[in-house]
């Protein structure tokens, strides 16, 4: 299926490769919220809900993402689904470079231990990690799906994923 509208966009979960070998994956949770885990990379097991995110459709089957998070790290994404691409550049503070330990958590269960952590550690220069990335999978989960990012991540779940073996066809999660 081809994407054009935000409304295609919305409700889809992504799993992408950067360039840089880093897993991560992504889920346009709905207009003004996304999901994600992370597989691979410096933060590896960081997982997060209900991240507040601008979502706009740039053009035809072009849509950007941006948000700010309690870390202080900033994302700005650009999918190009129909291309399976996206370029995504993080901005993170220096204390998450120098720190990426403290961050690996289902940090809604750690949002004031993420504040305190902004104002103890320090922010400038920033590690700007810009890349393009594969997309490896495109799953159609519906809007407000919870059982998309439900659980943390573990090493085989995004072949599982892939493979058929997480969701069943209405999109929710298999052996709970
Ligand atoms: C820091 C979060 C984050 C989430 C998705 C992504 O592609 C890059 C960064």
């Amino acid at each position: 299926m081809k994407f054009k509208e935000l409304e295609d966009f919305l409700g889809t979960h992504f799993i992408y490769t950067y360039d840089n070998g880093w897993e991560y994956e992504w889920y346009a949770k709905n207009d003004h919220t996304v999901d994600y885990r992370i597989h691979g990379g410096m933060v590896a097991g960081r997982w997060v809900k209900n991240q507040e995110a601008n979502i706009v459709k740039l053009t035809d089957g072009v849509f950007k993402v941006t948000w700010t998070e309690p870390t202080g790290t900033d994302v700005a994404l650009d999918f190009m689904p129909d291309e399976y691409r996206m370029h995504g550049t993080i901005f993170f503070p220096k204390w998450v470079q120098e720190h990426p330990d403290i961050t690996v958590c289902f940090q809604n269960e750690h949002i004031p231990l993420m504040e305190e952590s902004r104002e103890k550690y320090e922010t400038y220069p920033k590690y700007l990690v810009p890349e393009f990335a594969k997309i490896t999978y495109i799953g159609k989960a519906g809007q407000d799906n919870e059982d998309v990012i439900s659980e943390a991540p573990y090493p085989g779940m995004t072949d599982d994923i892939r493979a058929g073996k997480y969701f069943d066809a209405p999109y929710h999660r298999l052996h709970k």
